[in-house]
């Protein structure tokens, strides 16, 4: 069975129950959905069922081999040193070769398991990629980590542990008891007659660790999530001087998993000191049953000797697979949380099944002539939408995140190719969502949304977003140098072109300036750069990757005006030849702009120039005026 179909299987046997009961372990599902990655490493798993037995054999044949001493050698008064020698030389053989396989099958097992992992992070890390926008306001970005890692992680752990106990212990119990019988049925007997006590021990304490180890688990992800959380808002935290409250409510829950690991600890002590005292009554009881044997002259010594041995072996692998049962209930909790991701299909695809090159094709076929050859040099035309014009059409269109909240409602407004767009409003006026919606990180509800008559839903995304090129307020910078995240890691891009583009929007004086210029490596938040800095290494973007249309989301904080100046001049020469829609905090920012649009409760409520709006009188002249009263504060 490929993955593929795996997924699909398991979705059909899950039709409807993902929400709300995740934590409920569907094992026949879960490994109905593993097995297809399994499969291409059956000829591997073989080898590892082969090795667990000759290991197993290998060190299950030893005190039968002591057994042989015993009886037919040492007490039979023979004085066979030969074969004493030889029965010592193949005990030295069966532990080597115990030792060897014992290797081999545990290091085989854990290559499977862990390319089998490797390979399941990697497919949902690409599955979470292609989730939309929507996908991610509803899921934190805690719980998604969680999946990445702990719950692979706890994948992993299957393999490693769960898997290799079952054969490894499995099989064990199954040869000891063979050769129990095969050493004296009566007293094997005697040894069944404590299994039934065994099972039932097992399920009390497996119910009891249960409830422990999910315990343990819930409030290890509320620490993780809660830390992930902090990390990602740790400038509001500093901002506001949370640190006190935040040290308090993480000491809370450290407290909380602390104790909750305690339990667990404590639970699993017991269990295995209570198997401890089994195996110990059992071998008072066999050592009582079989010492009346010998001393009757009915058992050999050496098969007391040999029963003994097995008991204590009997009873370690009778343990070691019932402290497995958290990690199987774990992974396959895991198994169905992450197979419930890879059921979640994106809610905007491409309408096409075409790749991004041969939709590009068929794009270029309809409207728009892509030349998508990448030049040497920073040259306007190169590597561009050809012929694309950046005419943009908002037709009519209504949107909301949530259902019955409006955000936007019937809007429509037209933008001419190379236009430069201004847009201002109130907070939450809805500019922001506007421009998602042009990027198509949402789909509208009503209306359409069209670049060169085009709706940018028949768009393929590759090319959607190759044809916008956004600077966001805070702009995201990966962790790499300068020069690869101007670039976007693209080394097609050459070092040159991109120091041509950052001289070109006026950031080379500040690169340079910088402890390594442009290698100076940079921390996901771009760490040591300011907003503005950041927008104009995001100019530099735009220059390499020509886009025909640019959004501007303007940074909010207060830049320095050196820097606002440097942004405004970019914003010039990056916006010639380019539809341009800036989101504007500071009006000076488009007070040149072709037009200038107001928007309220997600409604153009005026557009026009710069002069003709204060004319009018309206919204902008209010914001204009208080502006100016800010400025001359
Ligand atoms: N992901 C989201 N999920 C739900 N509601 C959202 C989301 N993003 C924005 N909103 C809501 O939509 C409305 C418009 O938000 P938007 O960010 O578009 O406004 P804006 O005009 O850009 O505001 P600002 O100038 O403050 O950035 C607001 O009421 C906001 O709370």
């Amino acid at each position: 069975m490929r993955p593929a179909q795996a997924i699909h299987n398991w979705q059909a046997d899950h039709k409807g129950d993902h929400g709300g009961q995740e934590e409920k372990p569907q094992y026949i599902s879960a490994f109905k959905a593993l097995s297809g990655y399994v499969k291409p490493h059956r000829w591997a798993l073989a080898g590892v069922m082969a090795c667990t037995v000759v290991a197993i054999l290998s060190e299950l044949l030893q005190p039968y081999l002591m057994k042989i001493a015993i009886d037919d050698n040492l007490l039979a008064g023979k004085n066979d040193f030969r074969g004493l020698l030889l029965i010592c030389a193949v005990y030295l053989g069966l532990s080597v070769s115990s030792f060897i396989f014992a290797y081999l099958q545990n290091n085989l097992l854990q290559q499977v398991g862990q390319s089998i992992v490797a390979r399941i992070r990697k497919q949902l890390f690409g599955h979470i990629m292609k989730q939309s926008m929507g996908y991610f306001d509803r899921m934190s970005s805690g719980s998604l980590i969680t999946h990445v890692s702990s719950d692979t992680e706890a994948l992993n752990q299957f393999f490693s542990q769960v898997l290799l106990s079952l054969f490894r212990d499995g099989l064990t119990i199954l040869f000891i008891l063979v050769l129990m019988f095969q050493l004296d049925t009566t007293l094997a007997l005697y040894c069944l007659v404590l299994l039934p006590v065994i099972f039932l021990i097992a399920i009390a304490f497996r119910s009891f660790m249960r409830a422990t180890y999910q315990l343990a688990r819930t409030r290890l992800s509320r620490m993780v999530a809660f830390v992930a959380e902090n990390l990602s808002g740790m400038g509001l935290v500093q901002a506001f001087h949370q640190q006190k409250e935040q040290q308090r409510q993480f000491d809370e829950r450290n407290g909380l998993y602390f104790r909750a690991n305690l339990r667990e600890i404590r639970t699993n002590v017991l269990f295995g000191r209570t198997f401890d005292i089994l195996s110990n009554l059992a071998i008072a009881l066999v050592t009582w049953i079989g010492g009346m044997a010998v001393l009757g002259k009915q058992l050999e010594f050496g098969v007391l000797y040999a029963f003994i041995t097995y008991i204590r072996q009997f009873f370690q692998p009778i343990n070691t697979i019932t402290q497995q049962w958290n990690t199987l209930q774990s992974a396959t909790v895991a198994i169905s949380r992450i197979w419930t991701i890879f059921g979640t299909e994106p809610e905007i695809t491409d309408k096409t099944e075409e790749t991004p090159r041969s939709a590009e094709r068929s794009v270029t076929r309809k409207q728009m002539t892509l030349t998508t050859e990448r030049s040497q040099g920073v040259s306007e035309e190169a590597h561009s939408f050809g012929s694309v014009r950046g005419e943009i059409d908002f037709e009519h269109i209504s949107f909301s995140y949530e259902e019955g909240i409006p955000i936007i409602q019937g809007l429509d407004l037209h933008i001419e190719p190379g236009e430069m767009i201004g847009v201002v409003g109130t907070t939450g006026a809805g500019k922001s969502s506007l421009i998602s919606l042009l990027c198509r990180f949402y789909d509208v509800k009503e209306g359409s949304i069209r670049i060169d008559g085009t709706d940018v839903r028949d768009i393929p995304q590759a090319t959607l977003h190759r044809l916008i090129g956004l600077v966001q307020q805070e702009p995201y910078l990966y962790s790499g140098s300068i020069v690869d995240n101007v670039r976007m890691f693209d080394d097609s891009i050459s070092r040159e072109d991109v120091i041509r583009a950052c001289e070109f929007v006026g950031a080379d004086g500040i690169i340079r300036k910088l402890p390594d210029g442009y290698n100076t490596l940079l921390s996901e938040r771009g760490s040591g750069l300011s907003a503005g800095e950041r927008q104009l290494i995001s100019f530099a973007r735009i220059i390499v990757f020509k886009p025909k249309v640019l959004i501007l989301d303007e940074a909010s904080a207060n830049l320095d005006s050196q820097t606002e100046q440097l942004i405004q001049n970019a914003l010039n020469v990056v916006s010639k030849q380019r539809t341009t829609i800036v989101i504007a905090h500071r009006l000076s920012t488009i007070m040149q702009a072709d037009r200038i649009i107001v928007m309220s409760h997600g409604e153009i409520v005026e557009q026009g120039s710069h002069q003709e709006l204060i004319e009018l009188g309206g919204q902008y002249r209010e914001l204009y005026e208080h502006s100016q009263g800010q400025q001359a504060g």
